[in-house]
């Protein structure tokens, strides 16, 4: 892999000493033990030079842009180009260098994106709201381009002469590193600022796995003392092997989260098989759910599950369970609000912690419903999965076997 040589000299590491190698697996690459390797042993570390964040960047740039943004600019504007797929940045090129030539597996891309119509609707959602992120940080940084084009103009190599097509086909380009490559990484004074993400060399070859063994990040010096990293360009990153022995020429994974099919799809795009007994499916009921409310005290409940935070964002998963925010929002469908008897005081009282239900016939009325939904998941997910492509179908089953489970469940 001749990109991964090219980054020795950037990193100062002796790559060919190191207990990992990249190796080409599926339609990508991955990391593979070398070497036996003992568990929790630091593979290597990179320096924070060699990181591509806010804290590396924003010296370079005028002020103005996120970490996301910024990153995708930065990547968009020495995006690696000619048959040696080599980028002209001179911080960061060689990294470049190694990252996806393209994402056309991506459902953002336009190919992928024709088969919007064929996913299910909690999918094809969480992919607007993708497509939405996306372009508010492409019309930011289309601005900060025109309010800063004779300093950019000024950095060497780049071009900004591009027609806007071609420019943001590299920004898009960019921001999909950006979102299936970055790692959290503590940058900035407080845990949840969006800014406390890196891209890491090497690191991200890792591929994701649902469960077993998987590589960590070492805690930085920061994030052990809850601050912002004392040195400038913030602190090197550490990767450590799995907390148990690895084999020569074993995958070894990192974990992105445990996040449902659906996640990993829109963000990452790809999915992994459905197993018997995956707590981490999950499905999302808007569409079914929010017709529930189209009647005459519908709007006005609508509002009070606004108002207290729980309209929307409800979900049954493979535990099997039902979500919380779910259970709240169908124990109020099933209150009347005419003839309430303090039925809507015990719902508000549910919601404070001071009782666990309503009445017996009220959760009976809930279990109700969430079984008629999940009727409604998997005569679709019958329906459609037989005829979609492989990934696609992938999410349909995990749709029928969350439904099928929480149904048994109630039933
Ligand atoms: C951080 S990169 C990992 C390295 C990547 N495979 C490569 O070739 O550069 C994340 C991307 O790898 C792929 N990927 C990661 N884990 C995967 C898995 N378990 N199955 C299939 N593809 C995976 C997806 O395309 C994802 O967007």
């Amino acid at each position: 892999m001749g990109s991964f040589d090219t980054l020795q000299s950037f990193l100062g590491l002796s790559i060919r000493d190191l207990p990992i190698e990249p190796r080409a697996v599926g339609d990508g690459r991955g990391l593979f033990a070398t070497v036996d390797i003992p568990p929790s042993t630091p593979l290597f570390t990179i320096p924070a030079r060699a990181l591509l964040n806010i804290r590396t960047l924003a010296p370079h740039y005028p002020p103005g842009l996120t970490a996301i943004q910024l990153i995708a600019l930065h990547l968009c504007l020495y995006r690696p180009v000619g048959s040696a797929r080599r980028s002209l940045d001179p911080l960061f090129g060689s990294y470049l260098s190694t990252l996806p030539v393209e994402f056309d597996f991506h459902p953002l891309t336009g190919r992928v994106l024709c088969t919007n119509a064929l996913l299910p609707p909690s999918v094809a959602s969480a992919l607007e709201s993708l497509h939405n992120r996306y372009l508010q940080d492409w019309h930011t940084v289309q601005e900060y381009l025109q309010t800063n084009s004779r300093q950019l103009s000024m950095k060497p190599h780049i071009r900004l002469d591009r027609s806007n097509d071609a420019l943001e086909g590299d920004f898009l380009w960019g921001w999909l590193n950006v979102n299936t490559r970055c790692i959290y990484h503590r940058l900035k004074s407080t845990r949840s600022h969006p800014d406390n993400l890196t891209l890491c060399p090497i690191l991200d070859f890792g591929n994701h796995t649902v469960a077993g063994p998987c590589m960590t990040p070492r805690l930085s010096d920061a994030e052990r003392s809850n601050t912002a990293p004392i040195p400038r360009l913030g602190d090197p990153l550490t990767l450590l092997s799995p907390d148990t022995p690895t084999k020569p020429g074993e995958e070894l994974y990192l974990t992105y989260g445990a996040h449902p099919n659906r996640t990993l799809f829109v963000e990452y795009g790809f999915v992994v098989p459905c197993t018997s007994d995956d707590s981490r499916a999950e499905v999302e009921v808007q569409d079914l759910v929010e017709p529930l409310f189209d009647t005459d005290d519908g709007a006005v409940k609508r509002k009070m599950l606004q108002d207290c935070g729980y309209w929307g964002d409800w979900t049954l998963d493979g535990s099997p369970a039902v979500s919380y925010r779910l259970i709240t929002a169908l124990r109020l469908l099933h209150v009347s609000l005419v003839d309430s008897n303090g039925a809507l005081q015990r719902w508000q009282d549910t919601l404070t912690g001071l009782r666990d239900t309503i009445s017996e016939v009220n959760e009976a009325a809930w279990k109700e419903t969430v079984v008629e939904v999940c009727a409604a998941l998997v005569q679709r997910a019958n329906t459609r999965r037989s005829s979609v492509p492989g990934d696609v179908s992938i999410l349909w089953a995990e749709e029928l076997q969350v439904a099928s489970r929480v149904s048994n469940m109630l039933n």
